[in-house]
């Protein structure tokens, strides 16, 4: 190790709390981002995580951090996918080896772990509203702490922001909104305010970013007092702030910048004459989208958030198709008839939902809406008045946004329209904010609704063909995952969908069912025979649909079947509830039926594996349980006949 590498290592070792980077030169803390984001790096090429964000928000971070205390100030992530530097500075830099890990650190805020988490959060559009709201209880108890919003040019399009934005002039107290405008969402930012950022940013020198930092530091004072000619002058002054800031101040927000948001020096002034400001401002940051790791800064949207992979840029992931991989195939399968009128819609997610695919072959039936869920399935709701077949494809966590929509405006007009909700169930590194845990429980009490999940790529397959003819609104579950290897030998998994009926894939005669719904299937394949070692024979029934409900799942509790309905979602709500519910109105005993569903809890981040074990679906969880409950229940005799 050199001298050099060595004044790095002790830097960053010494960094327990911002404390101690008030401690350090500007230079100083130069290098100290430098050391940051090598170890980000590093950490993040073993575990995965949003590697692009964080490597450009590290020299913000921490000047944030050096002007406020945010031990008392408050400092509130959107999304948080951006908090990596906020974390490492704050007492978490030795746990950070165990980033997104069960028992390390998450990779959203998370005040569990520390009271410099506010929030824990992890949907975008949430930061300013929640600023404003803590801004009000702040004036009511007299207090002064600050409150600052960190908010990316990909978030604050969101309506939830704009909502916020509308709301925020009203505030009669500090709070400032850093907008960190590095051009991209997860993929390009789109939009009319995307137009905005990026017609200034195309004229943007280093230099000019420089001359308008050094403006607003000098005329601050004066501004600070709201005196209306200084106002002017430094207006007059920053050549450059004319639309993104003609966009604020139209609001009655004051607007400074674009300024450079790598240059800690200037950001830290800036701070600090922005800090006493007693009124809301925004300050505009430019950033580079994964600065400092070429990879990453090439290929920010491949690295937004990325899987483990080697220094080289090269991903260590396996390869193995995935149930998104099969949307995005299916999918252009569907359009390439053209008389199915298909119109797919993202909200600024091509890669993750898989239409990435779509968007290349058919670029003229692909609409990414950015992150604005809502309107995504509003504007859906039009395309189906027109006869289009929209298929909106959302993560379940997201679809959340929606819910209003779908209810109010495609379930009431019964809209062929179709929901592809993938992240459905328990997404593994993410956590809680992540899982798609409520999906089936929020859609299954909307009339007209229709629920299927598939089990294996070819049943993706056709509950897309099937979606796409059936003239209802329909939503199609399934998981962050790659395709089940031992499916592959079961006829019955290729027959066609039909509304509301369930597939058997075993002899049809024992005493104990399994009902699986969805990607579990798999899980239980697994299960059945463990169980069957044991002594104890099941068969294996795939639901498919969650509304409506087979009603020979119904018969099979009618004959005294032992059923065991199984399912990745929240037990509250969804099939299993179903299925209860099927009984009771069949007036059909409910006795010899148990249900194996999530907990009513949030299940931290693990493996997708671990996640299914907690949830009772994992192989040798659902053996345990179905050992354990034909026990308790004194139905050894019958189940083992
Ligand atoms: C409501 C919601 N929809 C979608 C997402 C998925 N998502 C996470 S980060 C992100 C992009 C955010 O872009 P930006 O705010 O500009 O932050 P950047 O990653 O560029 O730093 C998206 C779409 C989300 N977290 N929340
Ligand atoms: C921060 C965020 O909401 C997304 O970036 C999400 O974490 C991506 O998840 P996937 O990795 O499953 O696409
Ligand atoms: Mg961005």
């Amino acid at each position: 190790m050199n001298d050099r590498e060595t004044e790095k290592q002790t830097l960053l070792d010494a960094i327990n709390s911002p404390e101690d980077i008030r401690q350090l030169s500007i230079p100083q803390l130069g290098e100290l981002a430098e050391q940051i984001r090598d170890f980000i790096v590093s950490t993040v090429s073993d575990t995965g995580g949003h590697l692009a964000s964080n490597l450009g928000t590290i020299e913000a971070t921490l000047a944030m951090h050096y002007v406020f205390d945010f031990s008392k100030d408050y400092l509130l992530w959107d999304v948080g996918h951006q908090c990596y530097a906020h974390k490492i500075i704050t007492g978490r830099k030795d746990k950070f080896s165990l980033l997104r890990k069960e028992g390390g650190v998450s990779g959203f805020p998370e005040p569990s772990e520390s009271s410099y988490d506010r929030f824990r959060v992890g949907h975008a559009g949430t930061s300013i509203a929640t600023g404003l709201g803590i801004g009000w209880g702040l004036m009511d108890q007299g207090r002064d702490d600050k409150v600052v919003s960190f908010v990316g040019d990909g978030s604050i399009v969101n309506g939830a922001s704009f909502e916020a934005l509308n709301n925020l002039p009203g505030l009669p107290r500090q709070m400032l909104v850093v907008l960190n405008d590095n051009n991209m969402s997860i993929d390009v930012t789109r939009g009319a305010v995307a137009k905005i950022f990026s017609k200034i940013r195309l004229n943007s020198t280093y230099e000019e970013l420089n001359r308008t930092a050094k403006t607003i530091i000098e005329h601050m004072p004066l501004i600070g007092k709201q005196v209306e000619g200084a106002v002017q002058r430094f207006k007059k002054a920053i050549r450059m702030q004319q639309s993104a800031g003609q966009l604020f101040e139209s609001l009655n927000l004051s607007y400074f910048g674009p300024v450079n948001g790598h240059d800690i020096g200037s950001l830290i002034e800036l701070f600090t004459a922005l800090k006493d400001l007693d009124h809301p401002a925004v300050l505009h940051i430019y950033t580079n989208k994964g600065k400092g790791y070429k990879p990453a800064g090439d290929n920010p949207s491949k690295y937004h958030s990325t899987g483990p992979f080697y220094i080289n840029g090269e991903s260590k992931k396996s390869g193995k198709k995935s149930y998104t991989k099969v949307l995005g195939e299916a999918l252009c399968e569907i359009a390439a008839d053209k008389n199915s009128g298909v119109a797919a819609i993202t909200a600024a997610m091509p890669e993750g939902t898989g239409l990435n695919i779509f968007r290349d072959h058919f670029p003229d039936k692909y609409y990414d809406v950015g992150i604005c869920e809502s309107a995504a399935v509003d504007m859906a709701a039009g395309m189906a008045k027109t006869g289009l077949t929209p298929f909106v494809c959302l993560y379940s966590t997201f679809l959340q946004r929606a819910f209003d929509q779908i209810a109010h405006d495609i379930a009431q007009q019964n809209l062929h329209v179709v929901f592809c909700i993938d992240r459905a169930g328990v997404v593994g590194d993410d956590g809680p904010t992540h899982h798609g845990m409520l999906d089936i429980g929020m859609l299954r009490m909307l009339p007209n609704m229709i629920l299927c999940a598939p089990a294996s790529g070819e049943e993706m397959r056709s509950a897309l063909m099937y979606a796409e003819k059936t003239k209802a609104p329909v939503g199609i579950r399934y998981p962050r995952d790659v395709l089940p290897e031992n499916l592959s030998d079961i006829e019955s998994l290729s027959e066609d969908f039909e509304t509301g009926k369930s597939v058997l894939l075993s002899a049809g005669d024992a005493d104990v069912v399994l009902v699986s719904y969805g990607a579990v299937l798999t899980e239980v394949v697994e299960a059945a025979k463990i169980l069957e070692q044991s002594g104890l024979r099941c068969d294996v029934l795939n639901a498919r649909f969650a509304k409506p409900i087979d009603p020979q799942i119904v018969e099979l509790a009618r004959e005294g079947k032992m059923l065991f309905c199984l399912e990745d979602h929240g037990a509250a709500a969804g099939f299993c509830s179903a299925v209860l519910e099927e009984l009771s109105k069949a007036g059909v005993s409910s006795e010899n039926v148990f249900c194996l569903a999530a907990p009513d809890e949030y299940i931290d981040k693990a493996s997708r594996k671990t996640q299914l074990e907690r949830c009772c679906v994992g192989s040798e969880e659902i053996s345990r349980q179905v050992q354990a409950r034909i026990r308790d229940n004194n139905l050894y005799e019958k189940a083992h006949t």
